[in-house]
């Protein structure tokens, strides 16, 4: 077969649903294979970093490999960004740019799209991916491509294939089917046996879920374990999201000073806390109240087992939880733990609009119309996100991008079919919001909440004073027709709350809705979080 079919045959076999690209013409070879072979449905969208930010959304939403498709320089370049976010909040992206083919990069002459050397591009890509591999010998690429996407899933961090346009039809074999590097089940039972015995010597144990446990599709197999063992679960702020209608005795999200004091001293008093797949990151532990004394804590992460003075390597997440199932008894009574509140019950009255009323709002939509599974950008609509009841969230969390809002929400109804409900402020909206002009063509209807404060809002309540966070009113409500959608400006309670009913009943278009908030006027979550930043950052 050609050897762009035996790539797209491995990346669907591997669980890949859809490609998201942008052409040019060092890929426009292997684009056209894509197309003429319908292996893998093709998205394009508008800018690579909406194509980076979609392909990543596509993969977490999923639980499965998320492809980002292309061109040399100028497009993979436009693209760093993204992969750099989906390297550090482990998403199993895979980038496929297409590259200058052997004859054309030995001719001297300096191309087009090319930085300072041929491998220039590659070398980039080495610092924001796991695993970098060239298509340029028909012999040997079935078995890169094999070992590369397999790191790809064992590490869920993305991976680099650069494609030089002079070999996407040569013949090669099928790419190897997916190979499990060695696990050790023997020791991963050893370790389940020492964790358990921790857990039972504590008075107060507690099991942090991290975003491990969605990348590796074991929110299932938690929820099992831990019904089993009746203790309190919490999510890391940057798993928010997981574990939705699960029997797991899931009491909230860690936020630090941020978030409930009921959750925080659960997690901060523990004297056997278990963190399974979280990742150890500002985000997650900067607004600690207490520093979390890790001799404690066991931390299963990146496949390594970390307890206070020595370590179990190798023992992927999976295998540790399988083993915990298998000897796990109750240390608790999973009925007797308080589950999260949420606000509801917005009144329809002429009161202007503030954060957590988008919240309360959402909340009783999600209660009438059912629930929607989420993607958020950076800004306070992420931390209004918070007061919203549990949903699959996509959100960048950690590497805390502005961006992936739009194109994750996107890419969250390409690939599951899912109307999908995107936050996201003015801010990042002048940034990727234009990517909603694809939704006619792919008939994608999501329904969007853009907070209009006018300004970048999150940086003014750090750095008060400064006129450079006022943005001007772009009217965003008006372009939404032109674009393809429907959109509103709302100012009151009822006009959101109407707003929202209209959008639920007419699924024919996206519809976008632009919620005026005054400046100053920001969550409750982001106003904890930025008083204990300062309080914290005083204190030391
Ligand atoms: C790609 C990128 N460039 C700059 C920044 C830095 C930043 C973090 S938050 C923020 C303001 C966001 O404004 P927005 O209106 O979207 O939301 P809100 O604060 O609620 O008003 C900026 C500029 C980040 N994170 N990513
Ligand atoms: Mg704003």
């Amino acid at each position: 077969m050609l050897l762009a079919e035996a790539l797209f045959h491995a990346l669907k076999d591997r669980g890949a649903r859809e490609v998201f690209g942008i052409p040019g013409d060092f890929a426009l070879p292997y684009f056209k294979i894509l197309e003429d072979s319908q292996i893998l449905p093709l998205h394009t969208l508008s800018h690579e970093p909406g194509v980076g930010f979609a392909a990543d959304a596509a993969g977490r939403f999923n639980s499965r490999l998320g492809i980002a498709a292309v061109t040399y320089g100028a497009g993979a370049l436009n693209m760093v960004n993204p992969v750099a976010q989906a390297y550090v909040e482990k998403s199993p992206l895979v980038v496929i740019s297409g590259a200058p083919g052997k004859l054309e990069s030995m001719r001297g002459l300096g191309l087009h799209h090319q930085v300072k050397r041929i491998d220039s591009q590659y070398k980039i890509f080495e610092e924001i991916t796991c695993a970098q591999i060239i298509l340029d010998d028909a012999k040997t690429a079935p078995k890169l491509i094999a070992d590369a996407l397999d790191r790809c899933i064992e590490q869920s961090r993305p991976i680099y294939i650069e494609f030089p346009r002079d070999m996407v039809a040569v013949e090669v074999d099928p790419v190897p089917a997916f190979h499990p590097s060695c696990e050790d089940m023997e020791a991963a039972r050893a370790c389940a046996k020492e964790v358990l015995a921790h857990l039972n010597c504590a008075e107060k144990p507690c099991i942090m879920a991290g975003v491990e446990v969605r990348r590796f599709g074991l929110e299932e197999k938690l929820a099992e374990l831990t019904h089993t063992l009746g203790i309190p679960v919490v999510t890391s702020f940057m798993a928010r999201g997981i574990l939705v209608d699960t029997e797991a005795p899931l009491i909230g999200t860690y936020l630090g000073l941020a978030g409930t004091e009921e959750v925080r001293k659960t997690v901060e008093r523990s004297d056997g806390l278990l963190m399974l797949g979280v990742i150890l990151s500002d985000t997650n532990f900067g607004v600690s109240k207490r520093e979390i004394d890790m001799r404690s804590v066991v931390h299963a992460f990146d496949r390594d087992v970390h307890f206070a003075h020595h370590s179990y390597p190798n023992v992927p997440l999976e295998f540790l939880i399988e083993a915990m199932i298998e000897i796990a008894s109750p240390l608790g009574d999973a009925k007797k733990l308080p589950a999260p509140t949420y606000p509801y019950g917005l009144k329809s009255d002429d009161s202007a609009i503030a954060p957590t009323d988008v919240a309360c709002a959402v909340n009783d939509m999600f209660v009438k119309h059912g629930r929607m599974p989420i993607a958020s950008d950076m800004g306070d609509c992420l931390f209004t996100a918070m007061d919203i009841e549990n949903t699959a969230l996509i959100a960048p969390g950690y590497y805390a991008s502005m961006g992936p809002g739009v194109p994750a929400g996107l890419a969250i109804q390409a690939t599951s079919g899912q109307r999908p409900l995107i936050m996201v402020g003015d801010g990042a909206f002048q940034m990727t919001g234009w990517e909603l002009g694809n939704c006619r063509k792919y008939g994608w209807n999501p329904i969007v909440l853009l907070f209009n404060n006018k300004s970048w809002e999150m940086l003014r309540t750090f750095q008060p004073g400064p006129n450079y966070h006022d943005l001007d009113d772009w009217g965003f409500a008006a372009i939404a027709g032109p674009l393809g959608g429907k959109g509103v400006r709302v100012k009151t309670h009822a006009e959101l709350i109407d707003a929202l009913e209209a959008a639920q009943q007419d699924s024919s278009c996206f519809h976008l809705i632009e919620i005026m908030l005054e400046r100053g006027e920001i969550s409750q979550t982001l106003n904890r979080f930025v008083n204990a930043v300062k309080r914290l950052s005083v204190a030391k």
